[in-house]
């Protein structure tokens, strides 16, 4: 049964299963003022896969997958030409809602970041508040075991949920950011660099998350670590801006296949460690 509220969009008692999405990207530039950064870069992020965009620092990386959910154009100075399509959609369309791109395509950065205060049950319901969803508390608390065992975390907080979260470890409060993100039931999860902040073992253990979530949600990741990439993708991207010139991609496809036999000299160079 649902929660009856006066708020447009209320979560059911059983989740419906949404189908996996695929995320396209058409000839995207980018800008930051004069500055263009990225030049007619396309790129399909298929359903169910889990896409690795990797590439030396400042190629643009981080710019793309902020591209993929509306949030390049939080910085004032910046601009962009081209398309980003969510199963054909495009989500960049003046008639399409901000809220519905960002609900639709969540983002986990860097350097965890749940709120500190907030209880663990509370980062995990914390979307919903932002997006005008409503719920009873029998629905919240489903949502909250779920979204935390599909974060990896569950067994190791289910006895404190009202602690805060912001006394976990930095790799338990990753997972917690995972959580909250899924609370929405985005159909892509774009990830930037989840783990560069992690020890070894909470980087195994997101990447185990990593994999197992890819049943429900299309995955995109940004990360300088290329036994990650080679570990969780399926498919890797390969950007480069070299010299002073825009990031594009240089090749792309089947990540086994770019790290075993990449077609082009400089990707090798960089999969090798040989620069980068
Ligand atoms: N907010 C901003 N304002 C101005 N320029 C920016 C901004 N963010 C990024 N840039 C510039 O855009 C280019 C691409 O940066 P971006 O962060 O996307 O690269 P990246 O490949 O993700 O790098 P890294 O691997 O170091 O995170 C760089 O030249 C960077 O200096």
């Amino acid at each position: 049964m649902s929660a009856v509220t006066d708020e447009t969009t209320v979560l059911p008692a059983v989740p419906e299963p949404t189908a996996l999405a695929t995320i396209e990207a058409r000839d995207i530039t980018a800008w930051f003022g004069q500055h263009k950064v990225l030049d007619r870069v396309s790129l399909t992020m298929p359903a169910g896969g889990i896409t690795a965009l990797i590439g030396p620092s400042g190629c643009g990386k981080s710019t793309f997958l902020r591209i993929l959910n509306r949030m390049h154009e939080l910085v004032p100075s910046a601009a962009l030409a081209g398309e980003v399509l969510l199963d054909g959609q495009d989500i960049y369309d003046p008639a399409k809602r901000l809220i519905d791109a960002r609900r639709a395509i969540g983002m986990v950065f860097q350097k965890p970041n749940p709120f500190p205060a907030m209880s663990i049950r509370e980062n995990v319901l914390a979307g919903l508040r932002l997006t005008g969803t409503r719920a009873s508390q029998g629905v919240k608390d489903e949502l909250v075991e779920s979204c935390l065992t599909k974060g990896g975390l569950w067994n190791e907080v289910k006895d404190r949920l009202d602690a805060p979260g912001g006394g976990l470890s930095g790799g338990q409060q990753q997972r917690l950011c995972i959580a909250r993100s899924l609370a929405i039931k985005p159909r892509v999860l774009l990830m930037d660099e989840p783990c560069s902040a992690l020890d070894p073992t909470s980087t195994r253990v997101i990447e185990e998350t990593m994999i197992d979530l890819a049943r429900e949600v299309t995955i995109v990741i940004v990360t300088h670590n290329m036994q990650q990439a080679a570990r969780v993708s399926t498919q890797c991207a390969f950007f480069l801006a070299s010299q002073g010139t825009p990031g594009v991609i240089v090749e792309h496809g089947d990540t086994a296949a770019m790290f075993q036999h990449p077609r082009d000299q400089r990707t090798s160079d960089y999969v090798n460690g040989r620069f980068g």
